[in-house]
């Protein structure tokens, strides 16, 4: 379907339903099929692939997730768009249309049921901006049994997912990312290709979910505590930031031998550091603690 004729029949759904957009819920609706098909192909689709679809709104990615994969489960949040879904996918029963909430709902269950007979899965969707961040983590945290994500989301939000070690969008998402997947820039989406115009321009990014974590650490939740605290303030050197953020009293001497026991220059900041050397620093906290409850148990 060519841009006219997408956004005509947007605009025609939205007046035959009486609906008015929700700016709170994200509501701006794609209307390019060269981006459309941009994320079609991202997402490398075929009969035996699975798709879940994270806010479906009008279904023009729907539709073109439809023809091209094996079963489409599209959870969308906001009720009023449910029936105009169920009604355009009547004819479509490898289209499962769920109304509920991607931040609360059990997507392993969602994937369970309506992906069920597809032997690989993906997420490919365009994510409301006020729920991107949360959404996507939940995504790779949960481990859920997925492939590869494509998702179009803020440019600034896509920024930080692909930046470097030392420069500014350099952040604590961009490491969890990394550690789950492998990112991938697909292409820049501007404002003007939705129903309505957004503030902000867009970007589509593409995770291959790793099948192991980039780096091997001992304790997964003490490596984010890490992570977080380095982060936490950025202005500050490492040591400072996690003498601040982690230590639990111990004094700044201590933390100081931590870091450098890490092989690490205390004096660095937090967000010069790579996926290896948050690791390694974990570890030799982690250790540190176990020694501390050894002796304690003596
Ligand atoms: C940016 S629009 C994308 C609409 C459509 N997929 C498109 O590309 O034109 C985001 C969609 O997500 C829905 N949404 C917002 N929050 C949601 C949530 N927590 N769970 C599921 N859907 C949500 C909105 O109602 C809206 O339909």
């Amino acid at each position: 379907m060519a841009e006219q004729a997408i956004a005509g029949r947007t605009r025609e759904l939205l007046a035959r339903h009486g609906l008015v957009l929700k700016k709170s819920l994200g509501q701006h609706f794609l209307t390019d099929p060269h981006i459309l098909n941009k994320m079609i192909d991202a997402a490398e689709l075929g009969s035996d692939a699975g798709v879940l679809e994270i806010g479906p709104g009008v279904g023009a990615l729907t539709e073109r997730l439809a023809e091209e994969a094996g079963s489409v489960a599209a959870v969308e949040l906001d009720a009023r768009l449910v029936p105009v879904l169920k009604e355009l996918f009547l004819s479509s029963p490898h289209v499962h249309i769920i109304h509920g909430d991607a931040m609360k709902l059990d997507l392993g269950q969602v994937i369970h049921t309506c992906l069920g007979d597809t032997s690989r899965r993906s997420v490919v969707a365009n994510l409301p901006y006020y729920a991107t961040s949360p959404i996507l983590m939940r995504l790779l945290e949960e481990r859920l049994p997925l492939d590869r994500i494509v998702v179009m989301i803020q440019k600034e939000v896509a920024q930080r997912l692909m930046a470097r070690p030392g420069t500014k969008d350099y952040g604590a998402l961009t490491v969890a990312a990394r550690y789950y997947a492998e990112t991938e820039w697909v292409t820049r989406v501007p404002g003007h290709v939705f129903i309505p115009r957004p503030q902000v321009d867009s970007a589509v990014i593409r995770f291959h979910i790793r099948k192991q974590p980039a780096v091997e650490v001992a304790d997964e939740r003490l490596f984010f505590r890490v992570v977080r605290a380095a982060f936490g303030q950025r202005r500050k050197t490492l040591l400072n930031a996690l003498a601040a953020n982690l230590s639990e009293g111990k004094r700044k001497k201590e933390v100081n031998e931590w870091i450098l026991e890490a092989g690490i220059d205390p004096k660095r900041r937090g967000e010069t550091l790579t996926l290896e050397e948050f690791a390694g620093l974990a570890d030799v906290l982690d250790r540190k603690a176990r020694d501390l409850i050894r002796m304690a148990g003596k």
